[in-house]
């Protein structure tokens, strides 16, 4: 399918397809490529509603239980369903992504690079009432709007909310079982007590408090081994009841984790050149800022090291017979199968079989169905 996209892409970007061995035709696909929502579970009797509501026919994807497609001019902004928090606008590859994880009732998820949290919160709807999911990510702004989100769709109940570098968070899931009667609603303590249900509402000292140990911090995606910060938690995250130091007990070492996450979800930070809408957004953005935020040499090489990174430390906190899935927007094989090969040279404990999920997924490469796509990989900590 060679053919010369009518969108103007750059030279630069042209060039990094070329080197990638990709094929710029799939990014002049984008007004035909129907967009995503998914619906919150049990919505399904509301079908009809819904189509009333965004004015058009939603298309259940088979393969994808609680998607529809619509056309790729619907907006949903507007409508009462998305901001009554019925629907989710989310695209059908990051639902594939989440349901290679296979999650399960009562698992306990970790989620690496969580913000903004279209993944999280399918995560938590899958999870119902039990398990618990913890979200992390070094993006504090990101990270925030991944709180509202929970807020939104009334999902925060089993989850946590770190800002931290993924490449070393290190804490474990809480699997206790916790009388919250005796605890109240208040700030959370953090310094002798326990922590009681989380409120937004903080006294100025807590926030001044908060807001000082965040100075000297000059950039969000460079704070290496500062201690996570828990900006959310929900009633039933295990976080109340908890002191300071039962939350924050560390796994060390590169040890097997009897009693580490179920599963574990590495959506890395990657050049989303996956991502045709992504990708199409520059042409109002500008190019040059493609080329500085995509093409330029060192973020890449920075990138990968960055992903070989994450994909090794959630590996690390994942337990013996969980399962992992790594998962970029990139299509090209240095931020996918490259970095999945270098981590099982390093790592033989892991085992690399889901060759099912796999083939399913990069189908979508070869016939772009989906406006974001997404290669995954799921591997499986087979430590004995
Ligand atoms: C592809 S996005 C994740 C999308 C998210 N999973 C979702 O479904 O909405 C990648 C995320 O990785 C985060 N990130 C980048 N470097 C990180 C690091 N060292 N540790 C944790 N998160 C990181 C970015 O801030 C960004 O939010």
């Amino acid at each position: 399918m060679e053919t010369t996209p009518n969108l103007p892409l750059p030279e630069a970007f042209l060039d990094f397809l070329k080197e990638n061995d990709l094929d710029p035709s799939i990014y002049v696909l984008g007004d035909v490529t129907p967009r995503y929502i998914r619906l919150k579970p049990g919505g399904g009797t509301q079908v009809e509603e819904i189509e009333a509501d965004i004015k058009c026919m939603l298309e259940e994807v088979s393969w994808l239980p609680g998607f529809f497609s619509i056309p790729p001019h619907i907006q949903i902004a507007n409508s009462k369903a998305y901001q009554e928090g019925k629907i989710y606008g989310m695209d059908a590859a990051s639902g594939a992504a989440v349901l290679a994880l296979n999650v399960s009732a009562g698992d306990h998820v970790l989620d690496l690079c969580a913000a903004p949290g279209a993944k999280l919160c399918m995560l938590l709807d899958l999870l119902g009432s039990s398990g618990s999911v913890t979200g992390v990510d070094v993006a504090r702004h990101r990270l925030a709007a991944c709180r509202t989100m929970l807020q939104k769709y009334g999902l925060g109940d089993r989850c946590r909310l770190f800002v931290a570098d993924g490449t070393t968070f290190s804490l474990r899931p809480l699997r206790g079982h916790f009388d919250l009667k005796s605890y109240g609603t208040s700030a959370p303590q953090e310094n002798n007590g326990y922590f009681k249900e989380w409120t937004s509402k903080r006294s100025w000292k807590e926030r001044k408090i908060a807001s000082k140990a965040r100075i000297g911090t000059a950039s969000e995606l460079v704070i290496g081994t500062r201690e996570p910060e828990m900006i959310f938690y929900g009633k039933h995250s295990g976080v109340v009841g908890l002191t300071k130091s039962e939350l924050f007990q560390t796994a060390c070492g590169s040890e097997a984790l009897d009693s580490g996450y179920d599963k574990v979800l590495v959506d890395a930070e990657c050049t989303h050149d996956g991502s045709i809408r992504h990708i199409q957004k520059f042409e109002h953005w500008g190019w040059k800022t493609l080329q500085r935020r995509v093409l330029d040499a060192q973020r890449t090489d920075n990138l990968t090291h960055l992903q070989l990174q994450l994909l090794s430390n959630g590996f690390r906190l994942l337990k013996v017979g969980g399962s992992l899935v790594y998962s970029t927007c990139s299509l090209t094989v240095a931020q996918n199968e490259d970095i999945v090969e270098q981590f099982l040279s390093q790592n033989a404990h892991a085992d690399h079989s889901s060759f099912e999920v796999q083939f399913h997924l990069k189908t979508t490469k070869e016939v772009p169905l989906v406006s974001y796509n997404f290669q995954g990989y799921v591997v499986s900590n087979i430590w004995d």
